[in-house]
């Protein structure tokens, strides 16, 4: 078996920890900082962190718009947390002038969760997943609205607040409101290294 090649966008974030994720799911990872590194990977990984910075810098290192096309010509991409929100086409509670890489057909509600949980942790069902994955919300974002080609593979109940999409898919585009790249379930990177392998 050919080696698969994942990238972790390195702008910003918690990118160390997503490379071992992907190293122990069975893919060769690299940073990507630059176009040629983009150019080397067969997928890419968009972490959480800061997602205004993440465009900022991803505008200043020449990256946006190479992201963008590799996008669209269909490269699999991850994104949790601030990554989701790299991946959305709309984004509500952005900062002035803020863009996002796009890809999938859905509005993001920045810090969602609200002051007095906007860190949490909590079992999530995940569609695919066998049983539920410990995941860790922090100042995430979780999807206010989403177009037909959008899947939702698992949600968040917040009771009067309403119940809102926190794992999605689109085609080859995955995205997560919370860091699986923190503890120690590799089952999310798993299934997208899974995914990129199978090439569906
Ligand atoms: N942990 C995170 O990635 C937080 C995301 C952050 N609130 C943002 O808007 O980018």
């Amino acid at each position: 078996m050919s080696a698969l090649h994942v990238g972790v966008l390195a702008l910003q974030g918690d990118v160390r920890e997503h490379l071992r994720m992907l190293e122990e799911s069975g893919a060769e990872a690299t940073s990507v900082r630059r176009v040629g590194e983009l150019e080397s990977v067969d997928a890419l990984v968009v972490p959480g962190g800061e997602s205004t910075t993440i465009d900022k810098l991803s505008r200043a290192f020449d990256l946006r718009d190479p992201v963008r096309d590799r996008i669209a010509e269909g490269m699999p991409v991850l994104g949790t947390c601030a990554g989701m929100i790299m991946l959305a086409d709309r984004i509500v509670g952005g900062i002035e002038g803020q863009q996002t890489f796009g890809g999938i057909d859905m509005t993001v509600r920045r810090n969602a969760f609200g002051r007095q949980v906007d860190s949490f942790e909590t079992d999530l069902e995940v569609a695919g997943l066998d049983g539920p994955l410990h995941a860790v919300f922090i100042r995430g974002p979780w999807v206010d609205s989403c177009g037909p080609d959008v899947e939702v593979l698992a949600t968040v109940d917040r009771g009067a607040d309403g119940v809102h999409p926190v794992v999605v898919r689109q085609g080859r585009l995955v995205a997560a409101s919370f860091h699986p790249e923190l503890g120690s379930d590799h089952r999310l990177h798993r299934m997208f290294v899974d995914m990129v392998r199978s090439g569906v």
